[in-house]
């Protein structure tokens, strides 16, 4: 083992909320208090909890949840000794009542996000949760959508609003390499000697993790992972792998790598129907920027209209459509269903 001596980095845990679209939003509580319990006693600070799409995001255009989230950050609360529980909440879809609820149920970590160029919707809900004494994270989503400096910009506000830390998210896992790490050296520039930056990433090109050593070298201090890499898409980068690759590097994390690992695989996938996985559909996701939560919707507009869930993410990802446009993916299996039956 290296010694350690950097700077520490905090890891959030979104398996139980990215988690969620994987889980078709069917996590249960009993499931909830086991990774909680797992993962708090692994030394793991940041667990978030909701739905997939965030607090309000049970419903007919994103799917329903099993258990209401607001339940379930209880449970959360009444599990962990020491971690924080953070809900995530995009604003339209969530509103400040359903923070308001979270809160009270114990949730103190409010992570709001939005698409890469919409940060000033955020700023009701910073002002919302910074009154309510929660601590507030940014969520640039689908940060491969614009430059660096677009990016920095967009940070900026969220940070002038009242953020305390702006995640680069690589929603549909594309950003490669260089390209994360020069968004994260942006906003380090823009916000570092005010806020600190994060990184979430996705596997569907397989570089979550090389990603997230890319922004911890360029100056990020929080890092998302997911238990198994239990994601949208391909999954997130595994908290596992990451504390574990943290622990070579010499970056003190805070987190047991055996603990993380036993959670990952005595907890987590023995309830896990499917593990995420770089398929067709997934590495499409990442190979042409579509949002990895449309993942399980094309699958299941394949699976209807009878076209290859590829070809509908391909068309999803040359239409530059952006989360809440679920909808679209259904008229796109459509289009494609109306040229498979013209061509034969
Ligand atoms: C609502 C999204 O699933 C947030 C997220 O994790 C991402 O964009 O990635
Ligand atoms: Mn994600």
């Amino acid at each position: 083992m290296t010694e350690q001596t950097a700077e520490k980095i905090r890891i959030t845990d979104s398996t139980l909320r990215d988690g969620s679209h994987a889980m078709a939003h069917r996590f249960t509580e009993e499931q909830v208090r086991g990774v909680v319990h797992a993962l708090d006693s692994a030394g793991v600070e940041v667990i978030e909890v909701t739905h997939g799409d965030g607090l309000g995001g049970s419903s007919f255009n994103y799917g329903f949840s099993l258990e209401d989230d607001v339940k379930l950050v209880a449970a959360a609360v009444d599990e962990a000794t020491q971690a924080k529980i953070a809900v995530l909440l995009l604003p339209g879809l969530g509103t400040v009542k359903d923070l308001k609820m979270a809160h009270d149920a114990g949730a103190s970590v409010a992570r709001v996000a939005t698409h890469c160029t919409e940060a000033d919707v955020s700023l009701q809900h910073f002002a919302a949760a910074r009154e309510l004494g929660m601590e507030t994270v940014g969520f640039l989503m689908l940060s491969h959508r614009v430059g660096p400096e677009e990016l920095a910009k967009q940070a900026r506000i969220m940070v002038d609003g009242g953020a305390q830390c702006v995640y680069v998210v690589d929603s549909a896992g594309a950003l490669v390499l260089g390209e994360a790490q020069e968004r994260i050296s942006a906003l380090v520039k823009e916000i570092g000697h005010e806020a600190q930056v994060g990184f979430h990433g996705h596997q569907n090109l397989s570089l979550g993790v090389a990603n997230s050593v890319l922004a911890q070298q360029n100056g990020a201090r929080q890092i998302d992972g997911a238990l198994c890499a239990l994601g949208a898409g391909a999954g997130n980068s595994p908290t596992e792998v990451l504390v574990a690759t943290f622990e070579r590097l010499g970056i003190p994390t805070g987190v047991d790598v055996q603990g993380a690992m036993a959670a990952a695989d005595d907890v987590v996938k023995p309830f896990l129907h499917r593990l995420p996985f770089a398929d067709r559909g997934a590495i499409t996701q990442g190979y042409a920027g579509v949002y990895s939560s449309f993942l399980l919707h094309a699958e299941r507009a394949a699976e209807r209209y009878g076209v290859p869930a590829h070809e509908i993410l391909q068309k999803v990802g040359e239409a530059g459509y952006v989360g809440g446009q679920e909808d679209m993916i259904i008229d796109v299996a459509l289009q494609l269903a109306a040229e498979r039956d013209r061509a034969s």
